[in-house]
């Protein structure tokens, strides 16, 4: 049974980029994402905006001039991290080192199997005066205990995920994500984490199930029947 991937969507059909392509690339990113809180607070005169806004357009006619068809992969893991097809997602909106939308959220394995993350989130992820946009926090709960569930042996997609928030979440100061596993029952994984602010007070908490999907599980039998045969 053919059960592939359409190609963009496959990890083998992407662009693969080696260590220093992604360094460059990533120092343009950062330097997008400083733009992008210099745009949300800017308080410079509407002509000079004006002018700004052409040059932005020309720089962007200029990155634009050769495109790929989608979101290359890393050669490598990223921050040492192995087996995690995500961490390798350069575009990914929560992770991506090459995106700037993400913040980019760092994470770290924890020799128990659990996974840490600590990052600061300023302006341009203000939900209410000052403090963290909820949709912003379930993005970052759904990538990192997704990844937490992918490091465990069960990379899956998100089938639940629910958010108890139960203090406003502050801008600017750094924030710890802390995951781990629950229960794991064949393509199913459960996982839990919670943010705390740096005097340990939690304030939001989440639990999500992931499912490998059968597709994924076919193509990989796929993959491995064509290899016995060739
Ligand atoms: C080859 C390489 C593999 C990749 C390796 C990469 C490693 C990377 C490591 C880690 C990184 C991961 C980081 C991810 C972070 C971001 C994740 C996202 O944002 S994902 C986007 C949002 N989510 C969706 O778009 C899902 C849409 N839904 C679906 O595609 C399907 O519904 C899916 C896959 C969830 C299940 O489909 P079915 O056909 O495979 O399986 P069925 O038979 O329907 O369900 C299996 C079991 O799960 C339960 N189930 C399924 N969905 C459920 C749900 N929503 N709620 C409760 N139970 C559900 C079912 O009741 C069934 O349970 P019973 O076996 O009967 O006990």
């Amino acid at each position: 049974m053919t059960t592939a991937l359409p190609p963009t969507i496959r990890p083998q059909d992407r662009s693969f980029l080696g260590e220093e392509q992604v360094a460059v690339r990533a120092r343009l990113a950062e330097e997008v994402r400083a733009l992008i809180d210099a745009v949300v607070l800017t308080d410079v005169p509407d002509a000079e905006i004006a002018e700004i806004t052409g040059q932005v357009r020309a720089l962007t006619d200029r990155l634009g001039a050769a495109r790929l068809g989608a979101a290359p992969m890393a050669d490598t893991p990223i921050d040492g991290l192995i087996a995690s097809g995500m961490s390798r997602q350069l575009g990914n909106p929560v992770t991506g080192v090459l995106n700037p939308v993400a913040p980019p959220i760092p994470f770290e394995a924890l020799p128990d199997g659990s996974v840490r993350s600590v990052f600061t989130l300023d302006e341009p992820y203000e939900g209410p005066p000052g403090l963290v946009h909820g949709g912003i926090s379930a993005a970052i709960f759904d990538q990192v205990l997704g990844m937490t569930a992918g490091m465990s042996g069960v990379p899956g997609f998100t089938a639940t995920l629910e958010l108890r928030y139960r203090r406003p979440t502050p801008l600017r100061v750094p924030l710890t994500l802390k995951a781990r596993i629950t229960r794991r029952e064949g393509r199913k994984c459960w996982a839990d984490g919670e943010i705390t602010t740096p005097d340990g007070r939690v304030t939001v908490e989440a639990t999500a199930m992931f499912v490998t999907p059968r597709h994924l599980l076919a193509e990989e039998a796929d993959e491995a029947q064509e290899q016995r045969t060739s």
